[in-house]
């Protein structure tokens, strides 16, 4: 990523972190409504509380490289779509390979144009990162999907879609853009599909929502057995995004590890799934108050036992961070990464910090309590890079984190917010 190592962040810690807070629109919910939004032959889709996120960025230059027109409104936090004139099923790789939402193009493509050729995909760097559900699930529906080696030597694959027709699909463990996708697939696909093992997360039920209002006949979001009645076709609405439940959990965490005190607004206790049971027990308190969830740290923070998992499971996405805020808990901690197979480059950034933490394939052990001091450390992905932030923000003198491209891919003015609530954080970028 070429750009990763020319944004910075510089943090000096020791600040206790009070106030209030406004939690972003949720990444993972607008790259598949983006997606969705492409699906409409005619008629704007209007995105409200779009996270202003790089990724948000990259997806309207695709959308654009596709042929649709995409507006996206800063101030008003707004993305405004019109697909009718999408054009090109090429998703290119100088684009396609920075974000991972990328994939979500393809149901559209598929539909509207009967054909996709994927030149890259991106996302963080987790270790393997596959796409057979995806795949799979495609071709049971009708498509061919065809790997191809282009003139410059770069693989790419072209998936035809033929006529689709619902059929049997499953995820082998419950994928969240394997959900969203194989159900966008099925939305305009002939007659009935029936998906077993989905995803259960909010966005995946945001997304649901959107569908239905753009017409779509979608039954069992929430369970593991969706059923999509396929329709003709679907059309622009206006919507807005949830709020962003990692983008809250870190903001717990600042005021956890800083020992402050925050309203977050916009946040839900009920989204933050098992990782509110598991800060909770390390020592925060939160109350919900209609909209603003209040927490404060105010005691030892205790260690902890966390196993990632599907939500209502402690996500993947908050692991690094809590990593981080274990660091300064009392006694060990054991950290069991189920989702992703590498997930702990943050481990080796948190001892240059003075942490110290075992590695053993997709465990940690964290031992805590180590005073952290700042350094020079690498963003290798976004949520180490949320991580470093959570560190600095607790360690003495500055910490600087390079290669925080990443940190922007999934966070709004992160620099900004923090600062509001009294932390000494800037952002660089050469
Ligand atoms: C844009 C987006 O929404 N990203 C989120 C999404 O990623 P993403 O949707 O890529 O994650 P998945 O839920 O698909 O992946 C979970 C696991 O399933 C495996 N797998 C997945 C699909 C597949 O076809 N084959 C396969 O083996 C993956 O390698 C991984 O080990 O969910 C992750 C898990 O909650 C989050 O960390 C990401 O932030
Ligand atoms: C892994 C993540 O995102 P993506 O799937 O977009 O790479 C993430 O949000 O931490």
């Amino acid at each position: 990523m070429s750009m990763g190592d020319e944004v910075r962040y510089r943090v000096r810690g020791g600040n206790r972190l009070q106030g209030t807070v406004f939690v972003q629109g949720a990444k993972n919910a607008v790259l598949p409504m983006i997606g969705a939004s492409l699906m409409a032959s005619k008629g704007r889709t209007v995105l409200r509380n779009v996270p202003i996120i790089e990724d948000v960025r990259r997806a309207v230059e695709l959308a654009r490289a596709i042929g649709a027109k995409a507006e996206l409104h800063e101030a008003e936090r707004t993305l405004v779509i019109d697909a009718s004139t999408l054009s090109s099923p090429v998703l290119p790789a100088d684009i396609a390979s920075r974000f991972r939402g990328s994939f979500l193009f393809v149901p559209a493509l598929l539909h509207r144009l009967g054909e996709a050729v994927i030149e890259g995909v991106g996302g963080c760097n987790l270790g393997s990162r596959n796409l057979d559900f995806h795949y799979n699930g495609f071709k049971r529906m009708g498509a061919t999907v065809t790997e191809h080696v282009a003139d410059n030597g770069d693989g790419l694959i072209h998936i035809k879609a033929g006529d689709l027709r619902g059929a049997t699909l499953y995820c082998d463990t419950p994928s969240h853009t394997g959900t969203e996708n194989l159900i966008m697939a099925a939305a305009l696909a002939q007659g009935t599909t029936l998906i077993k093992n989905c995803a259960l997360e909010p966005e995946v039920l945001d997304n649901i929502e959107i569908l239905q209002r753009m017409g779509a006949q979608i039954k069992g979001g929430g369970t593991g057995f969706i059923t999509v009645e396929g329709v003709d076709e679907l059309h622009a609405v206006e919507h807005t995004v949830m709020p962003d439940r990692i983008d809250a959990g870190v903001f717990v965490m600042a005021a956890a590890i800083t020992g402050g005190e925050m309203g977050l607004v916009g946040a839900s206790l009920e989204h933050l799934g098992v990782a509110a049971d598991k800060l909770e027990q390390m020592g925060v308190e939160f109350h919900q108050e209609g909209a603003v969830l209040q927490v404060r740290r105010d005691r030892p923070l205790r260690p902890i036992n966390v196993i990632t998992d599907e939500y209502p499971g402690f996500a993947t996405d908050l692991q690094s961070p809590i990593m981080a805020l274990s660091c300064l808990a009392d006694g060990p901690s054991y950290i069991y990464e189920r989702i992703f197979d590498g997930r702990f480059k943050l481990a080796e950034e948190l001892t240059k910090m003075g942490a110290s933490i075992e590695v053993d394939g997709n465990r940690a052990k964290v031992n805590g309590s180590t005073p952290l001091r700042g350094a020079e450390v690498v963003a290798h992905d976004l949520r180490t890079g949320s991580a470093l932030v959570l560190a600095g923000l607790a360690a003495s003198d500055e910490t600087v984190i390079t290669s925080a491209y990443y940190l922007d891919r999934g966070h709004a003015h992160i620099a900004e917010r923090l600062s509001m609530m009294g932390a000494d954080i800037t952002r660089e970028a050469a």
